[in-house]
């Protein structure tokens, strides 16, 4: 097979410094998922190359976590593809011993991502059949594959909230800049957003002895993370092996009530689809508890109904009351920034997440893929990493038969320099 037209020089804007043909897909995100299938291609002898806006590897976990997060599944449930965690990490691992975890994936697969390089427009072009991808640095990456692994949380999401202009108290932060409750001691905060990062936000700050109010405007599936020792996910995926979603669902509400009893007296009212059948249907991910809510039957987090107003010393709320905070944490998730740079595929929804549902929502169709998309975690990832890294590797394989095997051994050629 001959190899495709490359792009003619005069077809770049004349912004572009340089154009570099890549030996192998573009990998864009240097987080689990980018390194997960970096390595699942390293291992089927395919090269690729990681483009990451920010100056390390897993910057979500490194940068815009708080410092108490554990994962809060057990650890086999979040391993990535060939390389188990060490032994001697414990059953439910720190941010940090995750982070230690994925450097050494990194070094063991020899990934070296490009950092700081901060993709801002990919398209894929029809004369050449290659995907252009440019960056902040103004160079632009050519290949025939393109792997979407930005993430289901790139951008932090701030609800617009009448009045929030007002607030002349302390600080308004997302949760992906709270580090830990010391600079809150003492305060009044009010934490918008009652999913796990609320809920661990909210527990954290009680135990710095601040006093925050948990705003939960919604249903919401709370479960205790164990049931008698064992991870109640855990659980839930072993009783799914041999029965159906919803008696599954049924027995850890069961669980969930021997924990918690009604929680509807303490204003936390569950929705009326189960709690895995919700996270298939919506992605909607239920509170794994990890302390949360006895500090909520003890009343020091108290739980609010929705938010109506900011106002200029705190907020008022939906049912009429009125309450003074130092300071507010919106704890309302995230949102994908696909839409903001791939331009001319309809394979993603306008709110950048593929249109195809799990499991097969990885392969986009003219060598787009995605990884990490499928609010299944980082079992997702590794799910998506292994498909990707097996279609692209049968490819691969026809590919370095034909002339793009002699353009270059290293991983990038440079094309072009103004
Ligand atoms: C607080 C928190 C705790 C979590 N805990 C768990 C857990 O215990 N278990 C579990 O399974 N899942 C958990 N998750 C889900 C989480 O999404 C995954 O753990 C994992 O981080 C997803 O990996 P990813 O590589 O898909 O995305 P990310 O980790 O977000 O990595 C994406 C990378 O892409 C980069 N990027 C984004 N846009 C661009 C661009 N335009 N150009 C270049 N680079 C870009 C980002 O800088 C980032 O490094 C948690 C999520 C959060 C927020
Ligand atoms: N230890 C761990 O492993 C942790 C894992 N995570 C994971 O990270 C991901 C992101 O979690 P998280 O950051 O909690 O985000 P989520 O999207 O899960 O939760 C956001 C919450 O904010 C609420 N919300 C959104 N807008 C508003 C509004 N205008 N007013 C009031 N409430 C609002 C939502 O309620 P509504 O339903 O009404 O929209 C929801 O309860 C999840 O997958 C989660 O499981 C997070 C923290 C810890
Ligand atoms: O942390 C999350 O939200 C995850 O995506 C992990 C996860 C995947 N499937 C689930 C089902 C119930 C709770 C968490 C998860």
């Amino acid at each position: 097979m001959d190899s495709p037209p490359l792009p003619r020089h005069n077809q770049t804007d004349h912004q572009t410094k340089q154009i570099i043909l890549v030996h192998g897909p573009i990998i864009i995100g240097a987080g689990p998922s980018g390194l997960a299938t970096s390595a699942c291609l390293s291992n089927r002898g395919v090269p690729s190359l990681i483009l990451e806006r920010s100056d390390s590897i897993a910057s979500l976990w490194k940068t815009k976590t708080y410092d108490r997060l554990k994962l809060h599944l057990p650890k086999h449930f979040c391993r990535l593809p060939l390389l188990d965690f060490p032994e001697n990490f414990p059953k439910y691992p720190s941010k940090n011993e995750f982070l230690d975890y994925l450097e050494s994936y990194a070094s063991h697969f020899g990934i070296a991502p490009r950092f700081n390089e901060n993709v801002v427009n990919a398209a894929f072009d029809t004369s050449s059949g290659l995907w252009r991808v440019k960056t902040l640095n103004k160079t632009e990456y050519l290949s025939k594959w393109l792997i979407v692994a930005t993430g289901e949380n790139a951008d932090a999401y701030v609800p617009e909230t009448p009045g929030i202009v007002k607030f002349s108290g302390g600080k308004i932060i997302h949760a992906s800049d709270y580090r830990s409750g010391e600079e809150f001691r003492q305060q009044r905060v009010l934490v918008v957003g009652c999913g796990n990062s609320g809920m661990e936000i909210s527990l954290d700050l009680v135990r710095h002895n601040a006093s925050p109010h948990l705003v939960v405007r919604n249903t919401v599936h709370v479960l205790p993370r164990e049931i008698l020792g064992l991870s109640t996910f855990g659980v839930g995926m072993t009783l799914l092996k041999c029965l159906p979603l919803r008696l599954v669902d049924k027995f850890l509400l069961l669980m969930a009530n021997l924990s918690f009893g009604n929680t509807d007296r303490l204003g936390i009212h569950r929705p009326k689809t189960g709690p895995l059948e919700l996270k298939n249907v919506t992605g909607k991910s239920p509170v794994l508890d990890v302390g949360a809510m006895s500090l909520i039957r003890s009343g020091k987090i108290k739980i609010m109904e929705g938010v109506k107003e900011i106002t200029k010393n705190g907020a008022k709320f939906m049912d009429g009351q009125e309450k003074e905070f130092d300071s507010i944490i919106f704890a309302t998730g995230y949102k994908s920034n696909v839409p903001t740079w791939l331009q001319g595929s309809d394979f993603f929804t306008k709110e950048g997440m593929p249109k195809t549902p799990f499991p097969n929502g990885w392969r986009g169709g003219k060598g787009l893929y995605t990884v990490g998309f499928t609010r299944r975690g980082l079992l997702g990832t590794a799910s998506d990493a292994v498909n990707i890294a097996g279609e692209i590797a049968d490819q691969w394989r026809d590919e370095i038969k034909g002339p793009i095997k002699n353009m270059c051994s290293s991983r990038f050629v440079l094309i072009s320099k103004s």
